[in-house]
């Protein structure tokens, strides 16, 4: 780093006490072995081997057992370890290895910051070793200042699923059911409280051999050592059939229930291979719920199966969908020695690999297991009782067992974020794709190559109308309810979910090559770009610039047509309104809704967070209102679409004031709401809001200049007015 840089994050750690984590590599080329860091007194060594690695007591461990002590299999192993000479007070070790000679030095070593004020760790070897990884974990968590927040619980479910379901051969038998049992008692002395949740499908029950059929009937009989929860009648994919048929299967497993006296205590129920949970399929939430009357599920798919560590939970009408993770065990799973790649991979996920962090860092983890895992080989029981073991030898977490419910309130307590679900095309997700609902349908167009995001009062009424025009674009079919608007991103809507929204554009034909909707209410929306990017990413936008000062008047003329209480009650002017500084009052709520839109630049930053500049096309208001055939056109090549004679189809109005569609003849303008007669803004009203502006159309002017953008007149002029 250069000096000057170096200096200035050194002083900003030292000034806000910001501890610095850092990483250094071996050179295998060089010679030096012994090497001393520059401006500190660490020696350091590179190219080293180590014998043995050792936990050394320091308050920076929450997770890392103190002590904990191991040799890591050193002589396979390449020597480019970075070790640090154990010095002075100044310094604390964190992880210690031992050197061939048996010298003890720091694989990782804290930094108190004695000698230059700023606190560091430092490691000396990359993540691969799961010591050196939880180290690096604790590091983390300690520089975070989490010591009060910091949990050590984890919580930890364990589904079967498929119980019942298999084909001879496949199944359990008694002696695997008093395996079951047996371990459950014994996981419980690691995890606290911990119970198997068996997922059932009723109408496999005695389908196996006879000595499986026992092993189903044992399974009843022992039933009130688990908790059941309902799979599906038949394993049935659930995207294949309608809300009746989904219901009339599902009411056939809950009197198996009722016969068999299974405890169904919670409402949770899991879909066979997650389908209709992501992608949604609405009719079995609503079959779930009137059945089961479920509550919580959990899925692998959600947002999507890869990578497994981004998995999320969403909640939709009213159940809550928590994240599921994999262990590695499916259906076909039954033998160590029939492992695809070798039993070794799993092994090596329980110690230290994949399925150990994955409960390390989710506070809660559901897994799905199957009915086959537990027979024959039981690599079900060999993998969680090795991983619970492992844990419990390397780690201070202490893991317990809560119900899904408990589990569904906890989590989105921790994550309120992710209470809304982020929607995704499903016809880009080939796992996604094959257990859609017939639906949908991915070979036809149902989503918007293009959004006018207004804002709103900018004339996106009219520019939408005359886009329409054009033969090869369509648009949404009008929606009631919020000005033909469909108002999906941002919006109440939105909770309706992706093919409520896809519903909205059936108008495309094989002619149409752009679908566009435009809801002015986007634009100074903050979850719209972010929600929009993930359904719609390659989707362009069209932002209309008008003079925020104007925009903001006819806004306040829009409130005062509706008669909105607020503005009609108090008798207020604008003047009064935009004077407003009581932040709680509902006259701020006007003066905000008057204001916001003409943000352009802040709210302009949330849309380039996920769209390129490319993607967006840029309207002056006061072109698009003298001069509509011109914009049409040059938006129209912007669109890639064929040239289209517009001002043969659009013709000044001299009543309304305004440009309308000419259709047969006729003369279409837009309704009374749009192009209201009004008093123009009166100088001093004016004067306020230009003022009010002022700096975000300065930002605005810079912003399209560097941009090497069009600068409209108004803008031009509004700048240089308050120069
Ligand atoms: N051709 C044509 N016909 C009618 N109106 C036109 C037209 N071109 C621009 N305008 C201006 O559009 C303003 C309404 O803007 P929006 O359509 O964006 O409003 S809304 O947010 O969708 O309600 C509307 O605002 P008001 O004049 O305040 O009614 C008009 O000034």
């Amino acid at each position: 780093m250069a000096k000057w840089n170096r200096q200035l994050l050194d002083k900003y750690c030292k000034e806000y006490r910001v501890p610095v984590i850092s990483f250094i590599s071996s050179k295998p080329e060089d010679q030096l072995k012994r090497i001393k860091i520059k401006g500190s007194s660490l020696w350091m060594w590179q190219n080293q081997r180590i014998y043995n690695l050792t936990v050394s007591p320091s308050p920076i461990h929450k997770i890392s057992r103190i002590g904990a002590y191991r040799n890591p299999n050193v002589p396979s192993s390449p020597p480019d370890w970075v070790l640090f000479e154990i010095p002075s007070k100044n310094f604390e070790p964190i992880l210690t290895g031992t050197v061939r000679n048996g010298y003890e030095r720091a694989v990782v070593i804290r930094d108190k910051g004695a000698e230059d004020g700023v606190e560091r760790v430092i490691f000396g070897r990359n993540l691969t070793d799961f010591q050196v990884k939880m180290c690096f974990l604790d590091a983390i968590w300690w520089a975070m200042g989490t010591k009060e927040t910091f949990q050590l619980d984890r919580y930890v479910q364990v589904d079967i699923d498929d119980i019942f379901v298999g084909a001879q051969g496949t199944r359990i038998v008694e002696e695997d059911v008093r395996h079951l049992i047996e371990s459950q008692k014994s996981f419980r002395k690691s995890v606290e409280n911990f119970k198997f949740m068996l997922g059932f499908s009723g109408s496999y029950f005695r389908n196996g051999d006879d000595l499986e059929d026992r092993g189903d009937e044992f399974l009843v009989e022992s039933a009130k050592e688990f908790v059941w929860f309902p799979h599906m009648w038949r394993h049935n994919h659930a995207h294949e059939h309608n809300f009746t048929y989904l219901e009339a299967i599902m009411v056939q497993n809950r009197i198996f229930a009722q016969n068999m006296h299974l405890p169904v205590d919670y409402p949770y129920a899991i879909a066979p291979q997650h389908d209709g949970v992501f992608p949604v399929h609405e009719e079995m939430f609503e079959a779930w719920k009137k059945v089961w009357n479920v509550s919580v599920t959990a899925t692998e798919e959600y947002p999507h199966f890869k990578p497994p560590t981004a998995r999320k939970g969403f909640i939709h009408s009213g159940i809550h969908v928590l994240p599921r993770q994999t262990c590695g065990l499916y259906t076909h799973t039954q033998f160590f020695d029939e492992y695809p790649e070798g039993f070794e991979k799993v092994i090596r996920s329980i110690q230290g690999g994949d399925l150990f962090f994955t409960i390390l860092l989710n506070p809660i983890s559901i897994f799905m297991t199957h009915q086959q895992n537990y027979a024959h080989d039981r690599l079900a029981l060999y993998t969680f009782e090795n991983l619970f073991r492992f844990l419990k030898c390397w780690t201070n977490i202490q893991l317990k067992w809560q119900d899904p419910i408990s589990s569904a309130e906890m989590y989105f307590r921790k994550f309120p974020e992710e209470r809304v679900p982020v929607w995704t095309n499903p016809c880009t997700d080939p796992r996604h794709q094959a257990i859609l609902p017939p639906s949908y349908n991915c070979s036809r167009k149902s989503l918007p190559d293009l959004l006018i995001l207004g804002p709103q009062k900018t004339g996106s009424t009219a520019l939408g109308s005359f886009l329409s025009l054009h033969p090869n674009v369509s648009q949404n079919v009008p929606v009631p309810g919020s000005f033909e608007e469909v108002q999906f991103f941002g919006g109440q809507n939105y909770l309706k979910g992706v093919q409520w929204y896809m519903s909205n554009f059936p108008n495309s034909t094989a002619s149409t090559t752009v679908i566009y909707e435009k809801s002015a209410t986007y634009f100074d929306n903050p979850a719209a770009p972010k929600q929009a990017a993930a359904l719609i990413p390659r989707a362009k936008l069209i932002v209309i610039l008008q003079n925020p000062s104007q925009r903001a008047y006819s806004w306040y003329q829009h409130l005062l047509a509706h008669k909105d209480p607020t503005v009609i009650s108090s008798g207020s002017s604008l003047l009064s309104i935009l004077s407003t500084n009581s932040t709680t009052s509902p006259m701020w709520k006007i003066r905000q809704r008057c204001i916001s839109g003409g943000k352009y630049v802040q709210h302009l930053d949330k849309w380039l967070e996920h769209y390129s500049l490319q993607q967006i096309y840029f309207v002056d208001a006061d072109e698009l209102r003298n001069e509509p055939a011109k914009v049409l056109t040059s938006i129209t090549k912007w669109l890639d679409l064929p040239d289209f004679p517009f001002e043969t189809h659009i013709r000044f109005s001299p009543s309304k004031g305004f440009h309308c569609r000419l259709i047969d003849g006729k003369t279409l303008c837009l309704g009374g709401s749009k192009g209201r007669k009004y008093d123009e803004m009166a100088p001093e009203l004016r004067e306020k809001l230009d003022e009010i502006f002022e700096m975000d159309n300065s930002a605005l002017y810079k912003f399209l200049k560097k941009m090497r953008l069009k600068i409209p007149d108004w803008l031009q002029e509004a700048v240089r007015g308050r120069a």
